[in-house]
């Protein structure tokens, strides 16, 4: 099945309504924090799940235990806990989790669709010979998960009956709807299905930070649009007490085969988080829409292990089958120019390459270790870009490992910063550490935006990340100079761009183009960029080696050497370093210099909000966002 546009439909506009779920759990990381019916933060004094036979303290319940903002929101969500059999799974699954199940949210999704399903259709056990590709119209994709081979399929295979087994064993000493037929049997085919079901339609349901704290499976609306790396849509998650204008459904299956309808008639309780799937591109009426079911900033050969392990499909959209292989794909694999002998890096050095990257990453995601990992990281990415007679491989700017590099050093910078002005801000050297270390966090921003936007430009189905990494520069740039005035006596002044190209671009009425907005918006920036570059790049030799890390033409010009000196960068820059002095400091952040990086980030989260209004509309969430820009806007 696949679902094609009734309609022709611009760029940035809702393709359905909100539609609301069939079932839905938070992860247990995210239990204690979220409401388990309505996915709001929870109160400080949250609800415990109502027991209609009793009352039971909190404590008598296997955790992580479901909590509700309000009495309302526990009576709707209680009784489908209890009679699922997801109360029995937690307690089973906290003394011995099956086979390589961490977390037991795929199984308790699984167990509320049975309960949903047995309601409304009474499903019977199927036989275990029996082959039922659909439920409710829902693929169940059990054949190809379980029976197909493939590399890793016996640890899948393990996996699911494992899971399949502790759900049966749930709902036989739960549920009432386990049916007489499955008392007798000991086989669990009908849990077998649903969790393939379960493992090919959910989706991961964010909070407004992007951080994911649950999932959800939707009804055929929504779960028979299909994947391409290049896709024309993507999805957003609202609660049911946001305010937005409704569109109606202006998509519509298109039938490959026979199927039964889906579930759109049945009495919903209006709880949960709905989806609502929006254009990022024009769509003409009868054209396929199709959504990104991986991370599109991944090489090719990435994308296509990963669908093939979650899904088993081999992924034929026009991005992966197309000859020459696109720009992007090319880029997110690319080496150094540096590195003369492409063809000769083998495999197993990208591979060890991978796992130094890997180590330094998780000595800040697991260890905490924040300096370490940018020590580590900065090495490595250092050493990719310097040229060497060696045949060993060496990582061009835009390689994937580079980017995820990018974003990591970013982040790591900026906790570091934090926790250094945490610590005594009072102490000079400790206010121009910090101070260091943000602008630093601020360059890696900038330059992860940069070169998104530059695979933006071939690849216009990288509008999330664009928007995503724009709004992080500009706020990590504002922030910048918010810090540096706590660095001296003067304030911001006010300043404008000769030729402030977006600011009547966010209102409702514009009627700029996307292509106009990104060509007005690089020319505006890059003058705007090179202004304020030295000051940000002045400690690490990597960043002082990038001559622009928006505008990328350099890079053809430097087979011979990338890296400039931190002085030749200064000047460029208008910005002349003391005598003597390796770096610049935080008291030499001049007011001219403030000024440009104000306005920089002014650009920067102008920007990112017009590519984040296509993706997700002007929520409340950009509304707020707004307010930063205006503030950014106004100095
Ligand atoms: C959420 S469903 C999408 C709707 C599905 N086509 C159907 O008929 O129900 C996900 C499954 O659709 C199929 N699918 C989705 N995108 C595909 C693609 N680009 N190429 C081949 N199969 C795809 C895979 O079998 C995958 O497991």
């Amino acid at each position: 099945m696949e679902m094609r546009a009734v309609e022709d439909i611009a760029i940035g506009e809702d393709l359905t309504p909100a539609l609301p779920p069939l079932a839905f759990v938070l992860l247990e990381t995210a239990v204690s924090s979220y409401c388990s019916a309505c996915f709001s933060i929870l109160p400080p004094q949250p609800f415990p799940p109502l027991n209609p036979n009793s009352r039971p303290n909190c404590s008598h319940f296997p955790s992580p235990t479901p909590l509700y903002c309000s009495v309302n929101c526990s009576s709707i969500d209680s009784p489908l806990h209890f009679s699922s059999g997801e109360l029995r799974l937690l307690s089973l699954f906290r003394q011995s989790p099956p086979f390589a199940w961490e977390d037991s949210s795929d199984l308790r999704l699984s167990l509320r669709l049975i309960h949903l399903f047995q309601k409304i259709e009474k499903i019977e056990c199927p036989e275990a010979s029996e082959i039922i590709e659909r439920i409710g119209g829902l693929m169940t994709n059990r054949e190809k998960l379980i029976f197909e081979e493939s590399e890793n399929s016996e640890n899948v295979y393990q996996k699911i009956r494992s899971g399949a087994k502790m759900m049966a064993e749930a709902r036989r000493a739960s549920t009432d709807h386990y049916v007489n037929a499955e008392k007798k049997r000991d086989d669990f085919v009908l849990e077998e299905m649903v969790l393939c079901l379960v493992l090919t339609n959910a989706v991961e349901v964010q909070d407004k930070n992007g951080c994911t704290i649950g999932i959800a499976v939707y009804d055929t609306a929504f779960s028979w649009i299909n994947h391409s790396c290049s896709p024309n849509s993507c999805y957003r998650f609202v609660s049911r007490l946001e305010n937005h204008q409704q569109s109606s459904l202006r998509i519509a299956s298109y039938a490959t085969s026979g199927c039964r309808h889906g579930y759109g008639d049945i009495e919903r309780n209006g709880y949960g988080p709905r989806v609502i799937v929006r254009s990022i591109k024009a769509v003409q009426k009868g054209e396929e829409v199709t959504i990104a079911y991986t991370d599109l900033l991944q090489p090719k050969e990435m994308r296509r292990a990963q669908l093939w392990f979650k899904y088993r499909f081999s992924c034929s959209c026009p991005r992966c089958v197309v000859v020459p292989t696109t720009y992007v794909d090319y880029a997110l694999q690319a080496l150094s120019v540096g590195c003369t002998d492409n063809q000769d890096s083998s495999d197993s050095e990208i591979e060890k390459l991978m796992q130094s990257f890997d180590d330094a990453t998780n000595d800040y995601l697991s260890l905490g270790d924040a300096e370490s990992c940018c020590k580590k990281l900065e090495h490595l990415i250092d050493e990719s870009i310097k040229p060497k007679e060696t045949k060993s491989p060496q990582l061009h700017l835009f390689h994937y490992l580079s980017l995820n590099a990018y974003t990591t050093l970013a982040s790591s910078y900026k906790v570091r910063a934090s926790d250094l002005s945490a610590l005594n801000y009072e102490v000079e050297k400790h206010k121009l550490e910090a101070f260091d270390l943000y602008k630093t966090s601020a360059a890696y921003s900038l330059l992860l935006a940069g070169v998104t936007h530059h695979l933006f430009m071939s690849e216009s189905a990288l509008v999330a990340s664009g928007s995503n990494f724009w709004i992080n520069a500009g706020e990590s740039l504002l922030n910048l100079a918010k810090n540096s005035m706590r660095n001296s006596n003067s304030t911001l002044k006010p300043g404008k761009c000769s030729d402030y190209c977006l600011v009547d671009t966010l209102e409702p009425n514009s009627t700029m183009q996307l292509e106009e907005i990104k060509s007005r918006f690089f020319n505006c920036i890059a003058n705007m960029t090179l202004k304020v570059w030295s000051v940000l790049a002045s400690e690490s030799s990597f960043l002082r080696s990038i001559q622009n890390p928006i505008d990328f033409t350099w890079l053809a010009s430097s087979e011979t050497s990338m890296i400039l000196s931190a002085e030749e960068e200064s000047r460029l820059a208008g910005f002349v370093l003391k005598k003597g002095s390796p770096s610049l400091e935080a008291s030499e952040c001049d007011d001219q210099v403030r000024m440009n990086l104000v306005m920089l980030s002014g650009h920067c989260l102008r920007y990112g909000a017009i590519l984040s209004s296509i993706c997700y509309g002007l929520s409340d969430e950009m509304a707020h966002k707004k307010s930063n820009i205006i503030l950014a806007v106004k100095y």
